[in-house]
Protein backbone atom coordinates (compact mmCIF):
# COMPACT_ATOMS: atom_id res chain seq x y z
CA UNK A 1 0.00 0.00 0.00
CA UNK A 2 1.19 3.54 -0.85
CA UNK A 3 0.74 6.37 1.18
CA UNK A 4 -0.27 9.94 -0.26
CA UNK A 5 -0.06 13.17 2.20
CA UNK A 6 -1.07 16.06 0.90
CA UNK A 7 -0.49 18.42 3.81
CA UNK A 8 -1.83 22.06 3.25
CA UNK A 9 -2.33 25.11 5.51
CA UNK A 10 -4.90 23.83 7.71
CA UNK A 11 -5.71 20.58 6.42
CA UNK A 12 -3.74 17.28 5.82
CA UNK A 13 -5.43 14.92 3.23
CA UNK A 14 -4.23 11.45 3.27
CA UNK A 15 -5.34 8.34 1.01
CA UNK A 16 -3.96 4.43 0.44
CA UNK A 17 -3.53 2.90 -2.82
CA UNK A 18 -2.86 -0.19 -3.81
CA UNK A 19 -0.22 -1.81 -6.19
CA UNK A 20 -2.52 -1.26 -9.26
CA UNK A 21 -3.05 2.24 -8.22
CA UNK A 22 -6.33 1.90 -6.36
CA UNK A 23 -7.45 4.01 -4.00
CA UNK A 24 -8.53 1.81 -0.86
CA UNK A 25 -9.44 4.25 2.02
CA UNK A 26 -9.03 8.02 2.04
CA UNK A 27 -9.39 10.82 4.60
CA UNK A 28 -8.74 14.02 6.09
CA UNK A 29 -7.88 16.11 9.07
CA UNK A 30 -9.13 19.72 8.48
CA UNK A 31 -9.23 23.00 11.08
CA UNK A 32 -5.77 21.98 12.18
CA UNK A 33 -4.89 24.01 15.29
CA UNK A 34 -8.44 24.97 15.22
CA UNK A 35 -11.54 22.72 16.42
CA UNK A 36 -9.97 19.90 14.54
CA UNK A 37 -12.34 17.30 12.82
CA UNK A 38 -11.22 13.85 11.49
CA UNK A 39 -12.22 12.06 9.04
CA UNK A 40 -11.62 8.67 7.43
CA UNK A 41 -13.58 6.98 4.97
CA UNK A 42 -17.12 9.08 4.65
CA UNK A 43 -16.57 9.37 8.82
CA UNK A 44 -16.35 12.52 10.77
CA UNK A 45 -15.71 13.52 14.43
CA UNK A 46 -14.07 16.46 16.25
CA UNK A 47 -10.47 15.31 17.28
CA UNK A 48 -7.43 16.93 18.97
CA UNK A 49 -5.22 17.80 16.10
CA UNK A 50 -3.05 21.42 17.82
CA UNK A 51 -0.98 21.31 14.57
CA UNK A 52 0.33 18.96 11.70
CA UNK A 53 2.66 17.03 14.26
CA UNK A 54 -0.61 15.37 16.03
CA UNK A 55 -2.41 15.94 12.47
CA UNK A 56 0.23 13.56 11.48
CA UNK A 57 -0.05 11.08 14.47
CA UNK A 58 -3.68 11.15 14.24
CA UNK A 59 -3.61 9.67 10.83
CA UNK A 60 -0.67 7.48 11.23
CA UNK A 61 -2.70 5.62 14.34
CA UNK A 62 -5.55 5.11 12.88
CA UNK A 63 -4.02 3.79 9.89
CA UNK A 64 -2.05 1.60 12.05
CA UNK A 65 -5.80 0.16 13.69
CA UNK A 66 -7.07 -0.44 10.25
CA UNK A 67 -4.15 -2.75 9.94
CA UNK A 68 -1.87 -0.81 7.87
CA UNK A 69 1.19 0.68 10.19
CA UNK A 70 3.76 2.31 9.01
CA UNK A 71 6.19 -0.40 8.57
CA UNK A 72 3.88 -2.17 6.46
CA UNK A 73 3.36 0.77 3.63
CA UNK A 74 5.26 -0.11 0.39
CA UNK A 75 5.99 3.81 -0.02
CA UNK A 76 5.20 7.10 1.08
CA UNK A 77 3.92 9.89 -1.39
CA UNK A 78 4.00 13.73 -0.50
CA UNK A 79 3.06 17.18 -2.12
CA UNK A 80 5.70 19.90 -0.87
CA UNK A 81 4.62 22.94 -1.92
CA UNK A 82 6.96 24.89 -2.60
CA UNK A 83 10.33 22.98 -5.04
CA UNK A 84 12.02 26.41 -5.37
CA UNK A 85 14.79 26.53 -8.57
CA UNK A 86 16.14 23.17 -7.05
CA UNK A 87 13.24 20.80 -7.69
CA UNK A 88 11.99 20.33 -10.77
CA UNK A 89 10.12 17.15 -10.75
CA UNK A 90 9.64 14.20 -8.15
CA UNK A 91 12.15 13.09 -6.72
CA UNK A 92 13.23 10.33 -3.40
CA UNK A 93 13.73 11.73 0.09
CA UNK A 94 16.77 11.85 0.92
CA UNK A 95 18.40 14.30 3.81
CA UNK A 96 19.84 16.44 1.08
CA UNK A 97 15.97 16.60 -0.17
CA UNK A 98 14.37 17.48 2.83
CA UNK A 99 17.36 20.36 3.48
CA UNK A 100 16.15 21.89 0.31
CA UNK A 101 12.49 21.67 1.30
CA UNK A 102 13.42 23.03 4.98
CA UNK A 103 15.67 26.45 2.75
CA UNK A 104 11.98 27.03 1.31
CA UNK A 105 9.96 27.43 4.41
CA UNK A 106 10.36 31.42 4.36
CA UNK A 107 8.86 31.26 1.17
CA UNK A 108 6.06 29.13 2.10
CA UNK A 109 5.09 29.57 5.64
CA UNK A 110 2.10 27.69 5.68
CA UNK A 111 3.09 24.83 3.86
CA UNK A 112 6.89 23.34 3.40
CA UNK A 113 6.82 22.88 7.36
CA UNK A 114 3.28 21.12 7.14
CA UNK A 115 4.65 18.94 4.32
CA UNK A 116 8.01 18.36 6.20
CA UNK A 117 5.62 17.06 9.60
CA UNK A 118 4.49 14.13 8.17
CA UNK A 119 7.88 13.09 5.99
CA UNK A 120 9.74 13.12 9.24
CA UNK A 121 7.07 11.13 11.41
CA UNK A 122 7.15 8.40 8.47
CA UNK A 123 11.20 8.52 8.93
CA UNK A 124 10.99 7.74 12.30
CA UNK A 125 8.30 5.53 12.60
CA UNK A 126 9.54 3.10 9.30
CA UNK A 127 12.90 4.24 8.48
CA UNK A 128 13.72 1.94 5.86
CA UNK A 129 10.25 3.31 3.84
CA UNK A 130 10.72 4.55 0.48
CA UNK A 131 9.53 8.59 0.54
CA UNK A 132 8.94 10.45 -2.92
CA UNK A 133 8.14 14.01 -2.99
CA UNK A 134 6.06 16.01 -5.76
CA UNK A 135 6.34 19.74 -6.06
CA UNK A 136 3.88 22.40 -6.46
CA UNK A 137 6.10 24.62 -8.68
CA UNK A 138 7.56 21.74 -10.62
CA UNK A 139 4.45 21.96 -13.73
CA UNK A 140 5.26 25.61 -13.96
CA UNK A 141 8.81 25.33 -14.79
CA UNK A 142 8.06 25.36 -18.74
CA UNK A 143 7.56 29.34 -18.35
CA UNK A 144 9.21 31.32 -20.28
CA UNK A 145 11.75 33.30 -18.27
CA UNK A 146 9.64 36.69 -19.46
CA UNK A 147 7.20 35.77 -17.32
CA UNK A 148 9.34 34.23 -14.56
CA UNK A 149 11.27 36.92 -14.15
CA UNK A 150 11.04 40.26 -11.90
CA UNK A 151 12.38 43.18 -13.26
CA UNK A 152 14.45 43.64 -10.02
CA UNK A 153 18.34 44.63 -9.99
CA UNK A 154 20.75 41.36 -10.59
CA UNK A 155 21.86 40.67 -7.63
CA UNK A 156 18.18 40.18 -6.22
CA UNK A 157 17.32 37.89 -9.20
CA UNK A 158 20.55 35.80 -8.47
CA UNK A 159 19.03 35.52 -4.66
CA UNK A 160 16.22 33.33 -6.32
CA UNK A 161 13.88 36.54 -6.57
CA UNK A 162 11.06 35.66 -9.06
CA UNK A 163 7.95 33.79 -10.12
CA UNK A 164 7.71 29.99 -9.49
CA UNK A 165 3.72 29.10 -9.54
CA UNK A 166 2.40 26.64 -7.13
CA UNK A 167 -0.52 24.40 -7.37
CA UNK A 168 1.31 22.66 -9.94
CA UNK A 169 -0.28 18.74 -8.73
CA UNK A 170 -3.88 19.73 -9.23
CA UNK A 171 -3.10 21.26 -12.45
CA UNK A 172 -1.16 18.18 -14.08
CA UNK A 173 -3.72 16.20 -12.97
CA UNK A 174 -6.61 18.51 -14.20
CA UNK A 175 -4.97 18.32 -17.45
CA UNK A 176 -4.48 14.89 -17.88
CA UNK A 177 -8.08 14.27 -17.01
CA UNK A 178 -9.41 16.62 -19.95
CA UNK A 179 -6.50 14.74 -22.15
CA UNK A 180 -7.71 11.38 -21.62
CA UNK A 181 -11.59 12.87 -21.90
CA UNK A 182 -10.56 14.24 -25.45
CA UNK A 183 -11.47 18.07 -23.71
CA UNK A 184 -7.16 19.39 -23.67
CA UNK A 185 -7.48 22.34 -26.27
CA UNK A 186 -4.46 24.71 -27.09
CA UNK A 187 -5.33 27.28 -24.95
CA UNK A 188 -6.79 26.07 -21.83
CA UNK A 189 -7.86 28.48 -18.73
CA UNK A 190 -7.36 26.62 -15.42
CA UNK A 191 -8.05 28.42 -12.09
CA UNK A 192 -7.53 26.15 -8.86
CA UNK A 193 -10.21 28.03 -6.44
CA UNK A 194 -9.62 26.68 -3.15
CA UNK A 195 -8.02 27.79 0.30
CA UNK A 196 -5.25 28.84 -1.87
CA UNK A 197 -6.59 30.02 -5.16
CA UNK A 198 -4.43 30.77 -8.51
CA UNK A 199 -5.23 30.50 -12.31
CA UNK A 200 -3.03 29.08 -14.86
CA UNK A 201 -2.66 29.70 -18.84
CA UNK A 202 -2.21 26.11 -19.58
CA UNK A 203 -1.06 26.26 -23.70
CA UNK A 204 -0.72 22.78 -25.33
CA UNK A 205 -1.12 21.17 -22.21
CA UNK A 206 1.83 22.95 -20.67
CA UNK A 207 2.15 26.27 -18.37
CA UNK A 208 3.14 29.28 -19.69
CA UNK A 209 1.89 31.74 -17.00
CA UNK A 210 0.37 31.59 -13.40
CA UNK A 211 -0.97 34.41 -11.23
CA UNK A 212 1.15 33.37 -8.13
CA UNK A 213 4.86 34.20 -7.90
CA UNK A 214 7.03 33.71 -5.27
CA UNK A 215 5.32 32.79 -2.85
CA UNK A 216 1.46 31.46 -2.75
CA UNK A 217 0.63 34.94 -1.56
CA UNK A 218 0.33 36.35 -5.05
CA UNK A 219 -2.40 36.64 -7.53
CA UNK A 220 -6.30 35.93 -6.62
CA UNK A 221 -7.85 36.80 -3.32
CA UNK A 222 -7.99 34.18 -1.09
CA UNK A 223 -9.43 32.37 2.15
CA UNK A 224 -6.57 34.42 4.43
CA UNK A 225 -3.88 35.50 2.21
CA UNK A 226 -3.71 38.90 0.30
CA UNK A 227 -3.45 38.30 -3.32
CA UNK A 228 -1.26 40.90 -5.31
CA UNK A 229 -0.53 44.01 -3.05
CA UNK A 230 1.78 46.93 -4.11
CA UNK A 231 5.40 45.73 -2.80
CA UNK A 232 5.34 49.64 -1.25
CA UNK A 233 1.90 48.94 0.19
CA UNK A 234 4.51 45.54 2.26
CA UNK A 235 6.94 47.66 2.98
CA UNK A 236 4.57 49.41 4.67
CA UNK A 237 3.35 47.39 6.55
CA UNK A 238 6.85 45.85 7.40
CA UNK A 239 7.54 49.21 8.88
CA UNK A 240 4.68 49.02 11.32
CA UNK A 241 4.37 45.51 12.43
CA UNK A 242 7.84 44.04 11.71
CA UNK A 243 8.88 41.68 8.59
CA UNK A 244 7.54 38.63 11.04
CA UNK A 245 4.45 40.56 11.42
CA UNK A 246 3.79 41.93 8.08
CA UNK A 247 4.23 38.04 6.91
CA UNK A 248 2.00 36.86 9.20
CA UNK A 249 -0.79 39.40 8.46
CA UNK A 250 -0.49 38.91 4.46
CA UNK A 251 -0.60 35.15 4.84
CA UNK A 252 -2.86 34.56 7.56
CA UNK A 253 -5.12 37.91 8.56
CA UNK A 254 -5.84 38.74 4.91
CA UNK A 255 -7.82 37.88 1.91
CA UNK A 256 -11.65 37.03 2.59
CA UNK A 257 -11.13 36.23 6.49
CA UNK A 258 -10.09 40.49 6.04
CA UNK A 259 -12.75 41.49 3.76
CA UNK A 260 -15.89 39.61 4.87
CA UNK A 261 -14.79 38.17 8.20
CA UNK A 262 -14.69 34.26 6.85
CA UNK A 263 -12.06 32.85 5.34
CA UNK A 264 -14.25 29.37 4.21
CA UNK A 265 -16.35 30.64 0.80
CA UNK A 266 -18.78 28.53 2.41
CA UNK A 267 -19.32 30.38 5.47
CA UNK A 268 -19.50 33.90 3.00
CA UNK A 269 -22.16 32.56 1.30
CA UNK A 270 -24.02 31.82 4.38
CA UNK A 271 -23.49 35.45 5.96
CA UNK A 272 -25.82 38.38 4.43
CA UNK A 273 -23.36 41.56 5.44
CA UNK A 274 -22.42 43.74 3.06
CA UNK A 275 -18.82 43.16 4.24
CA UNK A 276 -19.35 39.36 2.66
CA UNK A 277 -21.33 39.97 -0.29
CA UNK A 278 -18.12 42.56 -1.24
CA UNK A 279 -15.66 40.15 -0.23
CA UNK A 280 -16.89 38.12 -2.62
CA UNK A 281 -17.13 39.90 -5.54
CA UNK A 282 -13.50 40.83 -4.79
CA UNK A 283 -12.84 37.40 -5.29
CA UNK A 284 -14.66 36.86 -8.51
CA UNK A 285 -13.33 40.23 -9.53
CA UNK A 286 -9.84 39.79 -9.08
CA UNK A 287 -10.19 36.51 -10.63
CA UNK A 288 -11.36 37.87 -13.74
CA UNK A 289 -8.22 40.15 -14.00
CA UNK A 290 -6.26 37.67 -13.72
CA UNK A 291 -7.73 35.82 -15.64
CA UNK A 292 -7.58 39.02 -18.96
CA UNK A 293 -3.85 38.88 -18.04
CA UNK A 294 -3.55 35.22 -18.80
CA UNK A 295 -5.76 34.92 -21.46
CA UNK A 296 -3.54 37.73 -22.95
CA UNK A 297 0.05 35.58 -22.47
CA UNK A 298 -1.64 32.72 -24.58
CA UNK A 299 -3.30 34.91 -27.72
CA UNK A 300 -6.64 33.84 -26.81
CA UNK A 301 -9.09 31.21 -25.31
CA UNK A 302 -10.17 28.00 -26.09
CA UNK A 303 -11.49 26.58 -22.68
CA UNK A 304 -12.09 27.00 -18.82
CA UNK A 305 -11.64 24.44 -16.43
CA UNK A 306 -12.54 25.09 -12.59
CA UNK A 307 -11.41 22.70 -10.06
CA UNK A 308 -10.69 22.84 -6.04
CA UNK A 309 -13.59 23.27 -2.97
CA UNK A 310 -14.33 26.12 -4.62
CA UNK A 311 -14.28 25.81 -8.14
CA UNK A 312 -16.10 22.28 -7.89
CA UNK A 313 -18.92 23.86 -5.32
CA UNK A 314 -19.49 27.42 -5.22
CA UNK A 315 -21.82 28.02 -8.89
CA UNK A 316 -22.13 31.63 -7.88
CA UNK A 317 -18.51 32.25 -8.04
CA UNK A 318 -17.85 30.26 -10.92
CA UNK A 319 -20.71 32.15 -13.11
CA UNK A 320 -19.70 35.45 -12.37
CA UNK A 321 -15.96 34.57 -13.30
CA UNK A 322 -17.35 32.99 -16.93
CA UNK A 323 -19.63 35.88 -17.27
CA UNK A 324 -16.91 38.10 -16.76
CA UNK A 325 -14.94 36.24 -19.48
CA UNK A 326 -17.68 36.81 -22.45
CA UNK A 327 -15.72 38.63 -23.78
CA UNK A 328 -13.19 36.17 -24.66
CA UNK A 329 -15.76 34.46 -26.53
CA UNK A 330 -18.17 31.53 -25.44
CA UNK A 331 -15.52 28.67 -24.57
CA UNK A 332 -16.78 25.30 -23.11
CA UNK A 333 -16.20 25.41 -19.42
CA UNK A 334 -15.16 22.40 -17.20
CA UNK A 335 -15.77 21.24 -13.51
CA UNK A 336 -12.90 18.99 -12.77
CA UNK A 337 -12.57 17.31 -9.21
CA UNK A 338 -8.86 18.02 -7.93
CA UNK A 339 -7.09 14.99 -7.55
CA UNK A 340 -4.21 15.74 -6.28
CA UNK A 341 -3.94 12.69 -4.11
CA UNK A 342 -4.18 10.43 -6.74
CA UNK A 343 -1.94 12.51 -9.15
CA UNK A 344 0.69 12.14 -6.15
CA UNK A 345 0.47 8.35 -6.15
CA UNK A 346 0.90 8.09 -10.00
CA UNK A 347 4.24 10.25 -10.29
CA UNK A 348 5.22 8.45 -7.01
CA UNK A 349 4.86 5.19 -8.77
CA UNK A 350 6.64 5.96 -11.74
CA UNK A 351 9.86 7.45 -10.10
CA UNK A 352 9.65 3.95 -7.97
CA UNK A 353 9.57 2.00 -11.04
CA UNK A 354 12.48 3.21 -12.85
N1 LIG B 1 -20.38 23.60 -1.49
C1 LIG B 1 -19.51 24.60 -1.41
N2 LIG B 1 -19.88 25.86 -1.73
C2 LIG B 1 -19.03 26.90 -1.63
N3 LIG B 1 -17.75 26.77 -1.24
C3 LIG B 1 -17.32 25.54 -0.92
C4 LIG B 1 -18.16 24.40 -0.98
N4 LIG B 1 -17.43 23.33 -0.60
C5 LIG B 1 -16.19 23.79 -0.30
N5 LIG B 1 -16.13 25.12 -0.50
C6 LIG B 1 -15.02 26.01 -0.24
O1 LIG B 1 -13.81 25.52 -0.75
C7 LIG B 1 -12.73 26.05 0.03
C8 LIG B 1 -11.78 24.93 0.41
O2 LIG B 1 -11.29 24.38 -0.76
P1 LIG B 1 -10.31 23.11 -0.74
O3 LIG B 1 -9.83 22.93 -2.14
O4 LIG B 1 -10.97 21.97 -0.09
O5 LIG B 1 -9.19 23.67 0.23
P2 LIG B 1 -7.66 23.43 0.40
O6 LIG B 1 -7.03 24.53 -0.37
O7 LIG B 1 -7.43 23.54 1.86
O8 LIG B 1 -7.36 22.07 -0.19
C9 LIG B 1 -13.37 26.73 1.24
O9 LIG B 1 -13.44 28.12 1.02
C10 LIG B 1 -14.77 26.13 1.24
O10 LIG B 1 -15.72 26.95 1.83
C1 LIG C 1 -0.10 26.45 -2.89
C2 LIG C 1 -1.38 26.65 -2.16
O1 LIG C 1 -1.89 27.74 -2.14
O2 LIG C 1 -1.92 25.57 -1.58
P1 LIG C 1 -3.32 25.47 -0.82
O3 LIG C 1 -4.36 25.83 -1.81
O4 LIG C 1 -3.39 24.02 -0.41
O5 LIG C 1 -3.25 26.40 0.35
MG1 LIG D 1 -5.83 22.71 -1.91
Amino acid sequence: MMLVVNAGSSSLKFALFDGDLQEVLSGQVSEIGGAARFGIDGTEASAEASDHDAATDLVLNALRERGHPADALTAAAHRVVHGGAAFGGTVRVTPDVIAGIEAQVPLAPLHNPHNLAPIRALAARAPDLPQVASFDTAFHATMPDLATTYALPEADRAAGLRRYGFHGISYAGLTETLRARGDLPDRLLALHLGNGASLCAIRDGRSVATSMGYSPVAGLTMGTRSGDVDPMAVLDMARRHGIDGAADRLNRASGLRALGGASDMRDLAARETDAARFAREHFAYWAVRHAGSAIAAMGGLDAIAFTGGIGENDTGIRDRIVDGLLWAGHVPVHVVPAEEERTLARDAARLLAR
